[in-house]
């Protein structure tokens, strides 16, 4: 695992758009797993921002998300859908028959998340996948006990991630129960993947992240068995006390 700690968002936010665009540059029909919420607002607003000025062409990208709310249906505002679409997918020119989001509104979930599974198996893997990390160390919405092994499932969502999250809806008996996401084993099927974190708030679960011990508990510490991972981290997100204390 490498880490790379950046001066502020802007920076982080930068540094991973630059990771798309050569991605896709290199090879136009790259596969990209995306991820929602705050953090990598800025690194769609930057990729939106380069594409205006004549940048990266994503007519052959496909990408495939990590997650969605259970029972919000793709125009609720707050779905992963919406989000997707208003952040990235309708400023760019990726073909929207290409982009892939598990379906919240399904009637049969468990039929959904084996959908989603033939999806990540026939279109993955994830050529570069971006991660976010929950305070509690959850990544996609696999959170502390999820199995390592485990593919897209229908998760109960914790109260503090429910809490975290309430931030976006009018109140927090909005945020939904339940999410579906891809499971720890599918994020590991990704040819390389970039964490990213941000802020204070991040800090604990990036020193938790950094000691290298592996634990269902912590599910991000999942990514110690991939061999491609880089974590990328503002000054506000990493413990340097901690970390430099560390070797591994
Ligand atoms: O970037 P944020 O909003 O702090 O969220 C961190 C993580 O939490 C989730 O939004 C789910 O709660 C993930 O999708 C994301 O990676």
């Amino acid at each position: 695992m490498k880490i790379i700690v950046k001066d502020n968002y802007k920076g982080l936010s930068r540094f991973a758009a630059e990771c798309i665009q050569k991605q896709v540059q290199y090879n136009p029909g790259s596969v990209l797993g995306l991820a929602t919420g705050s953090t990598p607002l800025g690194l769609y607003e930057r990729l939106v921002q380069d594409y205006k000025v004549g940048g990266t062409d994503y007519s052959k990208v496909s990408t495939i998300n990590l997650d969605e709310y259970v029972g919000l249906s793709k125009t609720h505002p707050q779905s992963y859908h919406m989000f997707m679409k208003e952040n990235l997918f309708s400023l760019v020119n990726i073909a929207s028959r290409n982009t892939y989001i598990p379906d919240g509104k399904a009637k049969h979930l468990e039929e959904e998340c084996k959908r989603y599974d033939r999806i990540i198996n026939t279109i993955g893997p994830p050529d570069l996948l971006i991660l976010g990390i929950g305070e509690n160390g959850h990544i996609g919405f696999n959170e502390p006990g999820s199995s390592f092994e485990g593919q897209t499932h229908i998760v109960e969502l914790k109260e503090s991630t429910r809490r975290a999250n309430a931030r976006l809806f009018s109140s927090i008996e909005e945020v939904p129960k339940q999410a579906i996401t891809m499971g720890i084993k599918s994020i590991l099927y990704s040819k390389k993947i970039l964490l990213l974190a941000s802020g204070e708030k991040k800090k604990e679960a990036i020193g938790q992240l950094l000691t290298g011990k592996i634990d269902e508990q912590f599910p991000a510490s999942a990514l110690h068995l991939h061999p491609n991972v880089t974590v990328v981290v503002d000054e506000l997100a990493y413990n340097r006390q901690i970390s430099e204390a560390i070797t591994y």
